[in-house]
Formats: structure tokens, sequence, C-alpha cells
């Protein structure tokens, strides 16, 4: 990783508030250039933690570094919690006075326009916008001024689902010109198909950061034989091993990794079995899905 690729960088930070441990010694670094989904159920600490990168709120322990942008725009922008907007002022003005605030040009106040699709409520007075117009324009803001970072919190809140279509694409597009968008939310398939990397949080505790598609484990093949004492599944445990099959023993029979190839690793099973003479009694695939790989993840940090 090279530094410019990470423009913010914690480590082992932790915040309380009073006895509730929000945040516990997370160490985590958002790569420009992808979306990361920040994840997590209700009250996990996704926003102390979005809250902690932006400056609003001060960790316990651990340090944050924000390293300045390499481009000359801002280090970094978030849209967290209600958009804050003029309510007395048209969209126009209210984006007029970010761009001021942050040294954008006119063009990016039109790009941000179009990313956020909101050409046609500009001339509207913010005060009268509905929840998912208010968010947009809060989005269009947040995109002014070319931050290297880019913090949306549960962003899909008010968007019907149109709107989130095109959030999804605005994200994509803004971390392809390479800022490093982190995105949260407490649903892991919102973010399916467009976030790049995963970052799942639990009790303030960080259970997985790394590739969006490597959190759900590659299919697998449960086998059981026949036979109620556990011997013939040991013996043919040890027979697949052997033929460097990823075979392991569970509770209630064997797992196999079956990854590529799924249909000839079976074969090799079914074929080791006969040779054997073990009594297959099922041999069934099953491909994970991203609800059942969460709900193990937070099952084994519980337990
Ligand atoms: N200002 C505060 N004072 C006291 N406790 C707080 C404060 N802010 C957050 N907490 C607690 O810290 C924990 C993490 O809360 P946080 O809001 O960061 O979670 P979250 O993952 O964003 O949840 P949600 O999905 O419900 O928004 C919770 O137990 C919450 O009650």
């Amino acid at each position: 990783m090279v530094e410019n690729d990470t423009p913010v960088v914690l480590d082992t930070v932790s915040k309380r508030f009073g006895s509730t441990a929000a945040v516990q010694s997370v160490s985590w670094a958002p790569l420009r250039g992808q979306v990361t989904a920040l994840v997590g159920l209700n009250g996990a600490g996704k926003s102390t933690l979005m809250r902690i990168v932006t400056g609003l709120i001060r960790p316990t322990e651990g340090t944050v570094t924000v390293r300045p942008s390499r481009d000359g725009g801002r280090a970094l922008s978030a849209m967290i919690e209600a958009p804050a907007l003029f309510n007395g002022l048209t969209v126009r003005r209210n984006l007029e006075m970010h761009r001021i605030l942050t040294g954008a040009d006119a063009a990016e106040v039109a790009r941000a326009v179009e990313l956020a699709q909101i050409g046609d409520v500009l001339k509207r007075r913010a005060g009268t916008l509905s929840q998912g117009y208010r968010q947009r324009v809060a989005m269009a803001q947040s995109l002014l001024g070319s931050p290297d970072l880019l913090l949306l919190d549960e962003p899909t809140n008010a968007l019907d689902p149109e709107a989130i279509v095109q959030l999804r694409t605005m994200i994509r597009t803004v971390a392809d010109e390479g800022t490093a968008v982190v995105v949260s939310s407490h649903q892991l398939r919102e973010l399916e198909g467009t976030a790049d990397a995963l970052a799942l949080l639990h009790g303030g505790r960080i259970l997985y950061d790394g590739p969006f598609d490597s959190f759900v484990g590659p299919p697998t093949l449960r086998v059981r034989v026949a036979g109620s004492d556990g011997a013939e599944t040991a013996r043919l445990t040890a027979l697949l091993r052997e033929k460097q099959i990823d075979a392991a023993q569970t509770d209630d029979g064997i797992r196999a990794v079956a990854d590529l190839a799924a249909d000839s690793i079976a074969q090799q099973i079914f074929s080791t079995a006969v040779k054997a003479d073990i009594e297959l009694i099922e041999l069934t695939h099953l491909a994970p899905t991203l609800e059942e790989a969460f709900h193990v993840a937070i099952a084994g940090a519980r337990s």
C-alpha cells in the first residue's frame, strides 16, 4: 500500500461514552479509488467511527491521521446525520454557499448537480424539499471541493429505490476518480455490486476488513455418510485430505471446500467413498449468502 492511497489512517482507536464502549481498538485505513461499505447492526459503532474520522468527536484512545489532500482539494468531506441546509435559501444558493466555502468552481457544482440528480429543484427553497431531495442536495454539497475521502452515513435512509440506484452510480463514479468513499449501512446487501471493500463492525470492533467479494467464503459440499459413530466420517475425511481436498469433519458430517471446480470435487468425493466402501447418504452443494456470512461472523463474535 502506498501512503497516498490512504487519506486517513486509524490506529487502535477506541471511544467510550461512560460505560459504553462504542468503538474498540479499531485500526482501519480506507483506500482511495475504492468504495468501502461500513456495515453493522444498529448500535455497532458506525456513526461514532465516522464522527471520529471527521474530528467531530475525539477518540478516548488511539490516533487518527488525516493526510493533507494530494491534489490541493479537501482532505475529507462527510454527510453525517440529517442534512444541514439553509431552509430559507434556494438549492442553488445553498450550493453556491458551499462552493465558496470549499473553493470549488462552477463546473464542479454542475457536475455535483448532475451526479445527485437535483437539476429540477435548483430554484426551490431547501425548506420545501422532501427528505429524500434534502439528502440529495446534501450529497451534492459533500462532493464539492474534490475530497480525498468522502464519508456518507446511512445515505440511503430517505431515498426511494430509483434514487438508491443513482446513489450507487454516484459513489462508483466518485471512487473511480480516486476518492476513498466510505458508506455506512446496516444492510450488507445494499452495497453488493458497488462496494469494493467491506469493514464489518460489531460491538465497536472490526470483525472483517477486506475485499467485499471475499467476505462470503467459497461454496462448500456437505457430505454425510452412513453409520452413527463417526468412524466412517473420520475415515472419509482422511481419504479426501489425502487427495488434497480441503475437507473438515463437522457436527453433521464433512464440509469440503468447492470453489471453482465444485462438480469435479463432488465426483472425487463420490468415487473415493465408493472405492473405500463408504456409504454416502448426502452430497449437497451449499452456496453461502451474504446474510449467512454476516450472521456467522456476528455469531462468532458473540460466542
Ligand atoms: N453521544 C453519545 N452518548 C452516549 N452513548 C452514545 C453516544 N453516541 C453513541 N453512543 C452509543 O455508542 C454505541 C454505538 O452507537 P453508534 O451510533 O455509533 O452506532 P451505529 O452503528 O451508528 O448505529 P445505528 O445503525 O443505529 O445508527 C451505541 O451503544 C450508542 O448508544
